[in-house]
This record gives C-alpha cells, structure tokens and sequence, in this order.
C-alpha cells in the first residue's frame, strides 16, 4: 500500500547573525512583538500545504528556546551545523527520520531563512504551482536599483540589472533531489543557497513571484528600520486605593511616616499611595491586585509594612523582563499636608522600586472640602506607572 505523503517546511535558525550585531542571534530578536523565529513557525503552521515543521536551531537554552517557539507545534528540532549549507542537511536528515519514524513519504521540502519571518502564503503557492512540472522551485525579485561592480571599493561599471533576480526563500524541492544533492555535494564552494546545488546538478530550477515582504533581515539597519529595536514592549497600570482616617499619632504615606494626630485605618500599615502603586505595577503585568497577593485575611500581613508589597510586584515584574520607566501618583486628602514631604517620598519610593527619584512623582491635591477625603474621614490615592521591556533579543 502506498504510504501517505506529506510536505515539510525545514527553517534554518543555525546562524550567529555576525552582520546584525545584535549580541545574540537575529532570530530571536523581536519584530512585531514576537521573536523572528516564531513568526516563521506560525506562518507555515497556516498554510495547508504544509504537514512538518523541522527547526533547525543554533545553541541556546532549552528554557529560551520554548519561550521564543511560544508553544507553536514544531515536529523536531536539531542543532545547526557551520555553515548554512550544512544546517539544512541536518533539517533533511531530521525530515528523513521524522518520516521513517512515523510512516510516511516527503513529497515536497522548503527550505526557509528564518531570518526571513515574513511569508506570505501567495509564495508559498506559486511555488507549489511550481513544482507541479519542476523539480525545484525558488522566489525571486526583480532588481530596483542601479548595481554597480566595485574593485577595491572604487567605481569599476554598471552591471545589467534587467538580467539579475534577488534569490529569496522558501525555497522548494522534490525530497529526493535536494537530499542526494547535499548528501553528495562535493564542490570545493560554499553554496549560499539549496536551488544552486540543485542546478549544479544540471537540474532546471524554476523561478516564481517572489514578495518584497520576504526581506531577510542581515544588517542592524534592516532591525531598525522595522521599528524591530527602536519600540519597546510598553505596559501600563494604574492603581487607585482609600483607607480611612482615624485618630492616631501618625500616617505612612509613600513609605515615609508623618506624625501627627491621625492614622490610617488598614490591616497592614494602610500606606494608602504604596497600596496603590502596588496595584499599578501589578496591573501593568497582569498580576491581580495587592489583595491576591497580600489577602487581608492573612495574619502574617497584619501592621505589615507596605514597602515590602511593592517591592514584591517590581519583583514579579523584572522576573518577566520589564522594569519600572517612571510612576505617577497622586495622594488626595485635605490633611496632613503633603508639600513638605514629596521630595523625601519620591526618593523612598525610588528606593524600593530601585530606579532614581526623577522616575518617581508624587503630588497631592485636595478635594476643596467636598466627599469623604474633604471631610478628612479618609485619604485617596492613584498611581500610575509605565513599566518597559527591552525586546531587543532574547
Ligand atoms: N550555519 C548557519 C548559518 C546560517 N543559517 C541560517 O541561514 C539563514 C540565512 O543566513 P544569514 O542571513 O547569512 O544569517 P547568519 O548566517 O546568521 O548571518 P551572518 O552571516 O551575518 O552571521 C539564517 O536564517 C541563518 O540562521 C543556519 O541555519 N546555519
Ligand atoms: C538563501 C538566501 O537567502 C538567498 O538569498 C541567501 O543567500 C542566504 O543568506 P546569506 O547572506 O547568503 O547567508
């Protein structure tokens, strides 16, 4: 009985990315608010054609490596070899072995950049359309520019462009050619692409529309113009809290106490204005509230210092990579008066959340005398923070 066929899409993340500079590999960088290497895995994930999906990965840690596939479905994954050419051996040899192992005969292969996140599924099908009558099908661009010969960096002539094609990926195979074609290949070259060891062979190639969205991105200036370094992950929060005025000889308020005749209400210190940046920062990730993490009907926070629930949520915050741009609050009551203590706030704010007063502001207002904080039965707060993550890589 004939064995079913399927089709796999083999994505070469092997390389170290020397030209983009970027200190780790191009392909975990983020474009678009997710790592290059998953939007390839999601953009042959939709396209129907496409059975398999093999990665073929540079060294990185298996904890990274899961964060950057994002829970996408990827059939195997192997490392990378010293050269382009040989990372998409080890994809074929991965494919072979996938379809020993399930049962299964590879009709068709793309081999892909992963440096390439955009696919569009037009190109996808034109090299499907292709393959129909050939035995290997590439994308291809026209030449826009003017391209001039160099020798030495100096002016030498204008070469013909009308004859030239920019050579983008995916590129498309029968299984059987592209892999007796690596598995063969005994140049003394390093082939830049899979489709020209195909053609050594005296194999027609065709060509195909490629997009101008497959843009392989090589140097750092393709990163930024993209927006891909320039636009940080930004959250935002806010956070707004009331406690109650009683007699007493004291308010916390930002972390700094004030004596006077009153106090605040509260099961922990009632810090009111650290209560509700508590809940900025909290919000800004999507933590839940100061209340499910430090629940009022948990002794051990009873006179707690609220210094320690805000330090917890700038805690929780750096473990998923953002930290605090700068946080805005205002505490409204009529008293106590606020002005000659903003400064001195401002910096123990700084201080728990480890960043500098200037990131850090506190103002206050009253409310003219009018509702509960004019009568002075209690006092507001409302905090606001920006809190940013740098995307640059992984
Ligand atoms: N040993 C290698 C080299 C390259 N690639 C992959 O082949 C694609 C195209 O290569 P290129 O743009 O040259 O990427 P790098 O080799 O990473 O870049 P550079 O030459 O600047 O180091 C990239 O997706 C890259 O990860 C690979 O899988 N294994
Ligand atoms: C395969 C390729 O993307 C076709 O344009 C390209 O040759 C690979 O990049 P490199 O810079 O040549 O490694």
């Amino acid at each position: 009985m004939q064995r079913n066929v399927k089709n796999i899409a083999i994505i070469l993340a092997g390389g170290v990315g020397a030209r983009a500079e970027l200190g780790s590999p191009k392909q975990f960088a983020i474009l678009d608010g997710r790592p290059i290497l998953q939007h390839n895995i999601i953009n042959f994930t939709a396209h129907p054609y496409i059975d398999h999906i093999i990665l073929v990965c540079a060294d990185i840690n298996d904890e990274k490596l899961e964060q950057i596939i994002g829970g996408h479905k990827i059939d195997d994954i192997v490392q990378g070899g010293e050269t382009r050419r040989k990372s998409a051996f080890e994809g074929l040899k991965a494919a072979k072995k996938l379809s020993e192992d399930i049962g299964f005969n590879i009709g068709h292969i793309f081999i892909h950049d992963a440096a390439r996140p955009h696919i569009p599924a037009k190109v996808i099908d034109n090299l499907v359309a292709a393959l129909k009558n050939h035995v290997a099908a590439i994308p291809i661009l026209p030449v826009a520019d003017t391209i001039l010969q160099t020798h030495d960096d100096v002016y030498d002539k204008i070469i013909d462009r009308n004859a030239l094609r920019i050579v983008q990926t995916p590129q498309a195979f029968d299984f059987d050619i592209i892999y007796n074609a690596h598995e063969n290949w005994d140049q003394d070259f390093e082939p830049s692409d899979d489709a020209q060891m195909v053609h050594k062979l005296g194999l027609n190639v065709a060509i195909v529309d490629g997009d101008i969205r497959l843009k392989k991105y090589t140097y750092k200036d393709d990163f930024m113009m993209d927006g891909a370094l320039k636009m940080p992950n930004i959250r935002i929060g806010g956070g707004y809290d009331v406690h109650r005025l009683i007699s007493g000889d004291g308010v916390y308020l930002c972390g700094v106490k004030i004596d006077c005749d009153k106090a605040l209400l509260g099961h922990s210190d009632a810090d009111v204005a650290l209560h509700a940046a508590t809940d900025a920062i909290l919000g800004a990730i999507a933590a839940g509230d100061i209340g499910d993490h430090f629940p009022p009907s948990d002794a051990k926070w009873a006179g707690a210092s609220s210094d320690q629930f805000l330090a917890h949520a700038v805690k929780l915050c750096e473990e998923k990579g953002y930290y605090l741009s700068n946080m805005d609050i205002t505490i409204i009551c009529e008293y106590p008066k606020i002005g000659p203590y903003k400064l001195k706030m401002r910096q123990r704010i700084a201080e728990i959340c480890k960043v500098e007063p200037e990131q850090i502001s506190v103002k206050a207002t009253t409310t003219e005398k009018l509702g509960f904080t004019g009568r002075g039965e209690g006092i507001a707060a409302m905090a606001n923070v920006i809190m940013m993550k740098k995307e640059m890589a992984i």
